[in-house]
């Protein structure tokens, strides 16, 4: 450790703290992390979890590893530096992260998460003092905690950080997967735009019963596995119904709300996977391209695709070319109003179909509000994605299932049960029963 002269401590975490150092021989800013355990055998330093995920995982948006080294029975990792982490910033703040700048953190993350998930491990400790920023690249960090996913259950060592930790975990779900991961993905998502947690549980308890007040409390319909967790049976729940995240995160684009929605679904089989996340449309606004009628009809063929593109099931009004030759196109953040006054929007952002000259009323298609156009009033109610953009009498052309491949957690569940059915903001009535 002669190499490095420290410069300052930087971080004090569970397991060790971590220091601002300098090489002194590559003229180069490390971060040395020491482990506050002693270590006597090199073997138990090597086969630490940390050591054996980050030998293996070498991505632009994992921090990287350079070095381990014992002294004296002290066990120092030395890491590439960064400037600081995602809470550092979200505490810094003073006016809200711009929907551009968090799409560009969220995107970094998922695709840190694909590629650790991918190589066969979930980190079950992600929260934003492990998500490490230099100008403006995002780098996941802490892998204490990090598991192989064929690894064998039972899981029953302590995992996550309670804010970010998913209700399977908290109900004592003896077997988890990377979906623990994508559960704290959503609730990371909601604070990055509200520089608050979403779900702030003081004990175990209060955790449940915090995600209860936003989600609403599940039953058998929403989450069934859950119902046979084996804390479900003990806990003492509140009847709550779901909140309207638009009241919760005002700031969010409706393709926000509904990628925190489904990240943070009580059902962790109904989570997205990283991969399918990064196919949400709320990485596709702005980036908005026309799609010719010819372009959908063969992705739609494509049976083998890997993970469903929402994107082109979004926009697929059928299989057939109306024989118009017409291009479908939607620029989903911008739409509103549709069935009523859609010569009003520029052309972009118009739907064209066939019957754009005189648009249906009912049934017909859905307005899909931006979120400066939050409802009020007269809009319909618009139970999901799916029925957002496709009309009834266009729906006959999908396949089964509504025109989404099974499997897909896009457009299978609803958007926000209550988000446009509930017109009054005020607070729902609570009332406590046994729940499970
Ligand atoms: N490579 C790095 N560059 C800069 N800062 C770092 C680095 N690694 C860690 N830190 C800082 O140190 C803090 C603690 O690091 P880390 O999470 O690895 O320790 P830990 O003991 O495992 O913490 P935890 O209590 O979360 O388990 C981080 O939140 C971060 O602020």
């Amino acid at each position: 450790m002669d190499r490095y002269k420290v410069i300052r401590e930087i971080g004090d975490g569970t397991c060790g703290n971590v220091f601002r150092a300098f090489n002194i021989e590559t003229n180069e800013i490390v971060a040395v992390k020491k482990m506050k355990r002693k270590f006597y055998h090199w073997e138990e330093c090597i086969s630490l979890r940390e050591v054996k995920a980050l030998q293996k995982l070498n991505h632009p948006n994992i921090v990287e590893l350079k070095e381990v080294t014992m002294e004296n029975h002290q066990l120092f990792f030395i890491f590439e530096h960064m400037d600081c982490n995602l809470y550092d910033l979200i505490r810094d703040r003073c006016v809200p992260f711009s929907e551009e700048e968090i799409r560009k953190l969220m995107l970094q993350i998922l695709q840190g998460l694909v590629y650790m998930h991918n190589n066969g491990y979930f980190h079950r400790d992600l929260k934003p003092e492990n998500l490490l920023v230099t100008n403006g690249v995002v780098k996941i960090a802490d892998f204490g905690l990090a598991r192989e996913v064929c690894s064998s259950p039972p899981y029953t060592d302590y995992v996550s950080t309670r804010w970010y930790r998913a209700p399977e975990v908290l109900l004592q779900a003896s077997a988890y997967t990377p979906s623990i991961d994508m559960w704290a993905v959503g609730a990371i998502l909601a604070e990055l735009f509200t520089l608050s947690p979403l779900f702030p549980g003081e004990t175990e308890t209060d955790q449940l019963y915090k995600i209860c007040t936003v989600l609403g409390t599940p039953d058998h319909s929403v989450w069934p596995e859950g119902m046979n967790l084996p804390r479900s049976s003990s806990f003492q729940f509140f009847q709550i119904p779901p909140r309207n995240l638009w009241e919760i995160i005002p700031n969010a684009s409706l393709e926000a709300i509904d990628l925190i929605k489904q990240l943070c679904s009580w059902d962790p089989q109904r989570r997205p996977t990283a991969e399918q996340a990064l196919h949400h449309p709320f990485f596709n606004v702005g980036k908005w391209a026309p799609r010719s009628l010819h372009d959908i009809s063969y992705s739609r063929t494509n049976e083998s695709r890997a993970s469903p593109r929402l994107e082109l099931d979004l926009w697929g009004f059928g299989t057939e070319s109306d024989g118009l030759d017409l291009t479908l196109s939607l620029k989903p953040s911008s739409v509103s109003g549709l069935n009523k006054h859609v010569p009003e929007h520029r052309e972009e952002e118009n739907l064209l179909y066939s019957g754009f000259a005189n648009p249906p009323v009912q049934p017909g298609l859905w307005p899909l509000m931006s979120s400066s156009h939050r409802p009020v009033g007269d809009v319909q109610a618009m139970p999901s994605w799916e029925q957002a953009y496709i009309a009834d009498s266009q729906q006959a052309a999908l396949p089964a299932g509504g025109g989404f491949s099974s499997g897909s957690p896009f457009g299978l569940f609803p958007l926000q049960p209550n988000l446009m059915e509930s017109r009054s903001l005020a607070p729902a009535p609570i009332r406590q029963v046994n729940f499970f």
